[in-house]
């Protein structure tokens, strides 16, 4: 039977609104079912669900985008083996994803949906599940901790050493386990173009509440061991030679970093305008390295943005308004990372302005604690 992507999307819509009860009420038909499969997860599942959820809202919104899904979703299928799924799991995991949605869309639920959602599971799980069994890189990395520079109170930049050689595309991420929280992983920016030595650096704020970045920021020493998942994430380098606006926001600045390093290690020498938005003047965490960058490439001009410090003695405002005060953007590539509600509107507004969707990069998946 072909997709029927509107059914799923309909009855999806049904759901959302209660995603959180879903989403417990799909790990509680899965774990009675296969209980075995709970050891899979983390003690507290609250991150866990809010990713199930993430995925699926892709998934179900992309099903009219075959391309883009199948990369979207093989991506998944390879980063899915560090917990040890294999394919048998699969059916469990669309038995209790089907109930779930049954469950509750029962009020407008029909065969013809039963089938739509059928269908739309078995094609995403043979595409992670042949994307796995295909991928000949590790399916996790050790990696040690070679430098861990604390920036601010809260704010550390961290340099890993991979044990193997992790190949990844400059604006891409990866997950992170700590000795500490087994069986949690969190999601940071790779901040660094693919460098010799095979390093990484990551930035990471200690959010409250935060096991894993709190971990990283404030209990991690040199020479300690992280895991590492696959690189993913698609806000890769433009392809074009058009001048480029990088809106970064706190600690979305990683990724950001590593498309412009890549951009000038490829020789071309497109302008590069770098607005980078923090709250107070001491959250400005990498001024002297992004400093050493623009005396490096006369091309590249990096404008601190302070959003809440009125005694700052520089560019005051909320990222947003200043992008938009700052001159026309419509000729240029854009780049928006940071959080989520700044990412909205910088690129609603950049899109408002004349900025056409297909040249403003951001990556849906936003990191986590
Ligand atoms: N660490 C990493 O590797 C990555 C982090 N991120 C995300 O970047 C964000 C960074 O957070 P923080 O450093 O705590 O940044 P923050 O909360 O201190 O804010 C940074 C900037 O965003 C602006 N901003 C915040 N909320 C806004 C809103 N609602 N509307 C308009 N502007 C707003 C602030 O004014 C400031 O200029 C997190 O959401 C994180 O998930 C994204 C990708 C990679």
């Amino acid at each position: 039977m072909p997709l029927n992507p509107r059914l799923v999307k309909e009855s999806f819509s049904v759901v959302e609104p209660v995603a959180e009860k879903a989403a417990g009420y799909f790990y509680g038909r899965l774990f009675t079912q296969c209980p075995h499969m709970r050891g899979m997860f983390p003690p507290g599942m609250e991150v866990q669900r809010d990713r199930l959820f993430n995925a699926l809202t892709r998934v179900v919104w992309m099903l009219d985008s075959p391309e883009g899904l199948a990369s979207y979703l093989a991506q998944l299928g390879r980063d899915h083996r560090k917990y040890g799924v294999s394919p048998e799991h699969y059916g469990a995991v669309g038995s209790a994803l089907l109930a779930t949605i049954r469950h509750f869309a029962a009020e407008i639920w029909t065969d013809e949906i039963e089938a739509a959602w059928t269908e739309a599971y078995a094609m995403a799980a043979k595409i992670m599940i042949d994307a796995a069994a295909a991928e000949t890189t590790p399916p996790w990395w050790l990696a040690e901790v070679t430098d861990h520079e604390p920036r601010t109170r809260d704010i550390a930049v961290l340099t890993l050493r991979p044990s193997q050689r992790l190949d990844f595309v400059p604006g891409q991420y990866v997950t992170v386990q700590t000795a500490r929280w087994p069986r949690v992983w969190r999601r940071f920016s790779i901040a660094n173009a693919p460098r010799p030595d095979g390093s990484l650096r990551l930035h990471v704020r200690a959010v409250p509440g935060g096991w894993v970045s709190t971990a990283l920021v404030r209990h991690t020493r040199i020479g300690d061991q992280l895991l590492l998942g696959p690189p993913v994430g698609t806000m890769t380098p433009p392809e074009t030679d058009r001048d480029l606006l990088c809106v970064a926001g706190g600690t979305g600045l990683a990724p950001l970093k590593a498309v412009i390093e890549h951009v000038i290690a490829s020789g071309a020498r497109p302008n590069i305008h770098l607005l980078f938005g923090v709250r107070r003047a001491c959250d400005l965490y990498d001024i002297p390295d992004l400093a050493r960058m623009e005396a490096a490439f006369p091309w590249l001009r990096v404008v601190p943005v302070v959003s809440d410090d009125p005694a700052y003695d520089g560019m005051r405002g909320r990222l947003p308004d200043v992008v938009e005060r700052f001159h026309s953007w419509a000729d240029h590539e854009a780049y928006v990372c940071g959080p989520p509600a700044m990412v909205n509107e910088t690129v609603r507004r950049l899109q408002s302005s004349g900025v056409p969707l297909a040249r403003i990069h951001r990556d849906p998946v936003q990191s986590e604690a």
